[in-house]
């Protein structure tokens, strides 16, 4: 969910890929983790920056440093992956971030998912801060299907409730076709990501009816009175609550991980990542009905066009991603600044 943009133009500077992952990684060196996770974090930070993704671009850097200055993560864990069935691969990511965890079981995922058909990928003990559809993407991008669910924290009261219980719960969904950029959605169980109610508070903007409620239960268009002791709310009501409800026991009770509900960084001051758990399962669509999946894929995208289809999930990401890739990434002035105090630069 995007809210509208300023009316005012805010100074803005373009960087290069390559040059922002590298300001990135050298933050959170500086910051404490190993080499492994500043590489794994930047590539994925920067990348959510390169597609527009801004709610967890840049954005999200000061979110990671009060996190690791607070001790609430180890920057510098080391997942342990566990060979546990043949379609079944377990990593305890050891309170450290999820990305490392997946770039450490991805191997022997993929090699089980191309034997058996299917596989899935339990992390646990991990810490997601980022987009989920760098996690799925590449997947597609070698022939796979894959879908995954992260739990995050407490923010978002069940249709019926009235009080918050679950996480804002993103699903990822990948699938390769014949021709062109695997499809791709990834999106919030939430009726808009908490990133993006942050965004809108920092902005002084207004949020479209149906996002949350105010302290008092009272539904709000104020992106402060949701944050301060406000809620968010499922997007559809009672279908949105219920996928919610399935991220929360996929990526939770399924792997050994924490709930959303599950989290106390009272005793870490500026501590801001959920510290949960991670479902992923691949498929190898080869093994289906025997027709070329891709080429399926690409007729059913081809029927949505047809019936007057103008944007498909993915579309606007991969625009920007082109813009970014030829013009470098456009990052705020300010923003910039702060990045490379935060460098030491
Ligand atoms: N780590 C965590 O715990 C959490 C992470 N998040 C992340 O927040 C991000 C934002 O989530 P959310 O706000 O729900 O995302 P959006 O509502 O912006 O978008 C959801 C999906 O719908 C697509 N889409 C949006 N508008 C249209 C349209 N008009 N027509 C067709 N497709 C459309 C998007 O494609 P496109 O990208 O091309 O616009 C995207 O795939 C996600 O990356 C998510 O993973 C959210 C919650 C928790
Ligand atoms: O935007 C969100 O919602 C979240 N993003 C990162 C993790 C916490 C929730």
């Amino acid at each position: 969910m995007s809210v509208s943009p300023l009316a005012v133009e805010t100074p803005q500077e373009h960087l290069s890929l390559e040059a922002l992952v590298t300001l990135l990684e050298t933050i959170f060196l500086r910051h404490g983790t190993s080499a492994e996770v500043a590489r794994s974090l930047a590539q994925n930070c920067a990348a959510a920056e390169r597609d527009g993704a801004h709610s967890h671009g840049v954005f999200r850097i000061p979110g990671y440093v009060s996190t690791l200055k607070s001790g609430w993560v180890n920057g510098k864990a080391v997942p342990v992956v566990e060979d546990v069935a043949p379609a079944f691969v377990r990593v305890d990511a050891g309170n450290g971030f999820a990305q490392p965890a997946l770039a450490a079981a991805r191997a022997l995922l993929v090699e089980k998912a191309r034997h058996a058909g299917i596989a899935i990928l339990a992390i646990r003990n991990s810490h997601h801060f980022a987009a989920l559809w760098p996690d799925v993407e590449p997947f597609a991008e070698e022939g796979l299907v894959a879908l995954s669910v992260v739990n995050s924290m407490t923010c978002v009261v069940p249709h019926g409730a009235d009080r918050p219980l679950f996480g804002t719960n993103p699903i990822a969904f990948a699938a390769p076709q014949a021709a062109g950029d695997p499809i791709v959605f990834d999106l919030a169980t939430s009726a808009i990501a908490h990133g993006d109610v942050q965004i809108a508070a920092r902005k002084g903007e207004r949020l479209p009816p149906g996002m949350g409620v105010d302290g008092l239960g009272q539904p709000t268009d104020d992106p402060k009175a949701i944050l301060e002791g406000g809620a968010l709310l499922p997007f559809g009501g009672h279908k949105g609550s219920a996928l919610s409800m399935m991220v929360e026991l996929l990526a939770a009770a399924l792997t050994g991980g924490n709930f959303s509900f599950e989290f106390d960084w009272s005793n870490h001051p500026g501590a801001k990542t959920p510290w949960t758990g991670q479902l992923l399962i691949v498929i190898d669509p080869s093994k289906g009905a025997g027709q070329n999946f891709a080429e399926r894929s690409q007729e059913l995208i081809r029927q949505m066009h047809g019936v007057g289809l103008k944007r498909l999930p993915g579309d606007r990401r991969h625009r920007q991603r082109e813009k970014s890739l030829r013009e470098g990434v456009t990052l705020d002035v300010a923003e910039l600044k702060q990045l490379r105090e935060l460098a030491g630069l």
